[in-house]
């Protein structure tokens, strides 16, 4: 697959294609994805024109792309943006009602059974996201409203411009919301005073608060600024062991969903077959040399 450089001075697998490990190549018409330094892979919602609206082939698209990093052996990083003014305004409400309207099915079993069906798919779209091993940084400018919210509540860290805001918007468009966030927001900030108040008042959430609340972890002046704050952080985790780094995430994830003793047993079971990889050896070496992780060579996984 031909690598170069785009007009940004990014480097680029051939703008909105893919090229999984085995070779096969996806095109994409919702995303946009690009390496801009070894070991990222940048994600980017590119629907500039309908404010990143989240379309039916956005869902699908969303699974074969981090099917796709899942088992990318270049990519140890991910930064989703997106392309634009904003974010993302969320599902794409024209699409919403077209389907609703378009459900198959001669009773209500049937109706109710392709619903079921329609959410799934939906969850699924950002449960991928926590899926892949892969650390996925989110990085918000403008607005982030609700199917935005379900996906960076996916995401492992999140960081935004001080123009952002968030909004669990559902209730506004006559629905508890189903993809993620009322899942996955409670976990992300400590609060269930605070994530029932945005949820059952559909209120912003300005930057200041987003920050204060734990829902992203630094703010940046402007999308710049913080895009480049995204790449460093990405190449501080990309200098980093695979193993260690999926091995984080992977546990990190578990250790929310189970108790302390399960996931103490999780993480025994884990590492008596990753402590013998040959990265802790060289890290240890590193580190008694007085090396940056990110001078140790690590092969990729
Ligand atoms: C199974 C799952 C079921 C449902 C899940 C739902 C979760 C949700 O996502 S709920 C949230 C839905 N989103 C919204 O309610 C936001 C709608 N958008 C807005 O309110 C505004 O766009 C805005 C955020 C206030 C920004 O306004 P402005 O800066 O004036 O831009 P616009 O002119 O409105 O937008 C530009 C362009 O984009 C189109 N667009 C924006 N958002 C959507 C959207 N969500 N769906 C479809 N289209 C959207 C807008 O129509 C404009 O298009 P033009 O062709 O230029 O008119």
């Amino acid at each position: 697959m031909a690598a170069m450089m785009t007009s940004e001075g990014r480097m680029s697998l051939t703008g909105s294609v893919m090229s999984s490990a085995g070779g096969s190549t996806t095109r994409f018409t919702t995303l946009s994805v690009t390496r801009p330094a070894d070991g990222i892979t940048h994600v980017e919602l590119n629907r500039p024109d309908k404010s990143n609206a989240m379309i039916r082939a956005f869902w699908s698209e969303m699974v074969d792309c981090f099917n796709q990093i899942a088992v990318d052996p270049r990519c140890r990083v991910v930064i989703f943006s997106g392309a634009g003014k904003l974010f993302s305004t969320g599902i794409d409400l024209m699409d919403l009602t077209s389907d609703i309207r378009q459900l198959a099915g001669d009773d209500v079993a049937r109706v109710s059974w392709n619903l079921r069906r329609f959410i799934t798919m939906g969850q699924e779209t950002f449960s991928v996201i926590e899926k892949c091993p892969k650390p996925v940084i989110a990085a918000v400018h403008g607005a982030c409203i609700g199917e935005g919210v379900d996906l960076i509540t996916a995401c492992d860290i999140r960081l935004c411009t001080q123009d952002a805001w968030f909004q669990v918007k559902e209730v506004d468009i006559g629905l508890a919301a189903d993809v993620g966030t009322l899942q996955r927001l409670p976990r992300v900030i400590g609060s269930r005073s605070l994530v029932s108040e945005l949820a059952l008042t559909a209120r912003k959430m300005f930057s200041d608060e987003a920050k204060s609340c734990g829902l992203v972890s630094k703010v940046f002046a402007d999308k710049e600024a913080m895009m480049a704050g995204a790449l460093e952080m990405a190449s501080e985790i990309a200098g980093r062991s695979p193993v260690a780094v999926q091995g984080t995430k992977i546990n990190l994830i578990y250790s929310r969903d189970h108790s302390v003793p399960d996931s103490l047993d999780y993480m025994a079971t884990w590492n008596m077959s990753m402590l013998q990889t040959h990265d802790v050896l060289k890290s240890a070496q590193a580190a008694m040399e007085k090396k940056s992780p990110a001078d140790v060579p690590f092969s990729n996984m």
